[in-house]
């Protein structure tokens, strides 16, 4: 292996490419593999180790496939933003199908721009102010359903409430049996998402392409009761069903069906993870979980003791909590980093990326540097009185691809933190440092713990 010779390219001394070798690639994929556990120093340690050793802007080899990892601002931001056109998102085939290849995220260009458009209209902060009780009840709901002290899986919790989310989101109200099939096979699909791609019967990636069949079988007769009944909803299913382009032309059904199994898959487990993170960092700091509960039993007295719901406005009073909810996705990064691949030969400061090569902006690495983030190990929410320099804060990622679901998935989070914290009372049972990666990283075992609910005559517990 030849490290820092540089290369000639016909017309151009470029910088030099630094090959990693195939262990260091080997390590970075293991820690993504469902159920593989990393302690918690590992991940980031992992990108650090490349910064250090390799530089800002290296080559790898990911799978085979060649691929420039990119730890600065100013690269996620080219790659992002400014370039985008020159870079496609890029997934392994075996996952694009079993989501459905129709997705938003999969697409590029103007076909992109005009369904982003519509997944987009059913997220937008006009849309989502109007739905501060229906999420509340979903919440107040979940909650309730933890309480009684037996020990739960927070992570798997918060699942299922990410999951009714979506569901609330794509299809309004739906029928308890429609619900019921989709969470069901949703949950095969899961498990084979990350499993070897076989199509011997009884593998889990063959269970989830069954079961992706499936998905695909009960939305057909969602859509056929819809348009029986001659429903116009304004919710994402009613969107993409009328949706025409400029020549007249509607959605096919696949095209539908992808995008809400894509719509679920991009919104429950991450929204769910940070979830499981922002109570995992609240329990493990009293003094700051104090401090929140203040903040957030103020509202709940201007609220008659929680006899009023919240409002739009409220949620948007929630200052300390915020900056809890922007450090928890700083320190937990659970989307490490993105896939993109050049569509054409593309110069990056003196580095030619062929056109083809993977490109892959590391929003770890970006979180976790020191320059941007002091002492960046340490969960330490008052960083956020002072904005981040630009490009150095990417939870939601940025650009053409930025994550419409951004505003819904904080919602979300002001509304649980609120209830947590001013009507439950809760426990983490054997707190453990470290993380899991399923596939998104997670606290260890998922966080059990146990809740109650306050009685109103006791609620300063
Ligand atoms: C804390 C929760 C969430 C996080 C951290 C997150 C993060 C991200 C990131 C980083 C991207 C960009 C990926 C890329 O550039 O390749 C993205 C895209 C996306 N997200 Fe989210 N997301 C969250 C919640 C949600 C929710 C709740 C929804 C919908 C209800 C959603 C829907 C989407 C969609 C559809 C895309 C693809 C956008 C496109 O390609 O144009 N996300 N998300």
């Amino acid at each position: 292996m030849t490290l820092n010779q540089p290369i000639q390219v016909p017309g151009l001394l470029l910088n030099t490419w630094i090959p990693v070798d195939d262990n260091v690639i080997l390590n970075l994929d293991t820690s993504r593999r469902q159920g593989s556990s990393v302690c918690s120093e590992e991940v980031p340690e992992i990108f650090q180790f490349f910064v250090a050793g390799y530089g800002e802007i290296f080559k790898t080899n990911l799978l085979g496939c060649p691929s420039v990892m990119l730890t600065t601002p100013e690269a996620a931001r080219f790659v992002l933003v400014t370039h985008a056109h020159l870079f496609k998102p890029s997934y392994p085939k075996c996952k694009e199908q079993l989501i459905g290849p129709s997705a938003l995220f999969y697409q590029h260009g103007d076909h992109h721009t005009r369904l982003r458009k519509l997944v987009q209209g059913s997220l937008s902060l006009e849309t989502i102010r109007n739905l501060v009780s229906d999420i509340e009840t979903i919440a107040i709901s979940a909650l309730e359903s933890w309480s009684g002290g037996h020990i739960v899986n927070t992570y798997k919790e918060m699942k299922k409430f990410s999951f009714n989310i979506g569901i609330f989101i794509i299809f309004g109200c739906l029928d308890a049996k429609y619900a019921e099939e989709l969470k069901e096979n949703y949950s095969i699909l899961e498990k084979g998402y990350n499993s070897f791609p076989s199509f011997i019967p009884g593998t889990l990636y063959k269970n989830a392409v069954l079961a992706r069949k499936r998905l695909s079988q009960t939305l057909s007769e969602i859509i056929c009761q819809r348009k029986e009944k001659r429903l116009e909803e304004k919710d994402l299913l009613g969107r993409l069903m009328n949706a025409t382009d400029e020549k007249g032309d509607i959605l096919t059904e696949d095209q539908i069906s992808d995008n809400i199994i894509g719509v679920f898959f991009a919104a429950r487990d991450t929204t769910a993870s940070i979830l499981t993170w922002i109570f995992k960092y609240l329990h493990d700091d009293p003094t700051l979980l104090k401090a929140v509960k203040d903040e957030q039993e103020a509202i709940y007295e201007r609220n008659d003791k929680g006899s009023r719901p919240l409002t739009w406005a409220q949620t948007r009073e929630m200052p300390l909590t915020y900056k809890v909810i922007q450090e928890s996705m700083r320190m937990a990064t659970i989307i490490s980093f993105t896939f993109r691949e050049a569509v054409a030969d593309v110069e990056y400061q003196g580095y030619r990326i062929p056109k083809g090569w993977k490109v892959l902006p590391l929003f770890r690495s970006i979180h976790h540097n020191p320059e941007f983030f002091a002492d960046p190990k340490k969960f330490n929410p008052s960083r956020f009185e002072v904005a981040p320099k630009p490009n150095t804060f990417l939870p939601f990622g940025n650009g053409v691809h930025a994550c419409p679901g951004n505003e819904l998935a904080k919602l979300e989070m002001f509304i649980v933190v609120h209830h947590l914290v001013t009507k439950f009372r809760w426990e983490v049972v054997k707190s453990e440092s470290g993380i899991q990666n399923d596939p998104f990283p997670i606290p260890q075992h998922g966080l059990p713990a146990r809740f109650w609910k306050k009685s109103s005559s006791n609620n300063d517990n």
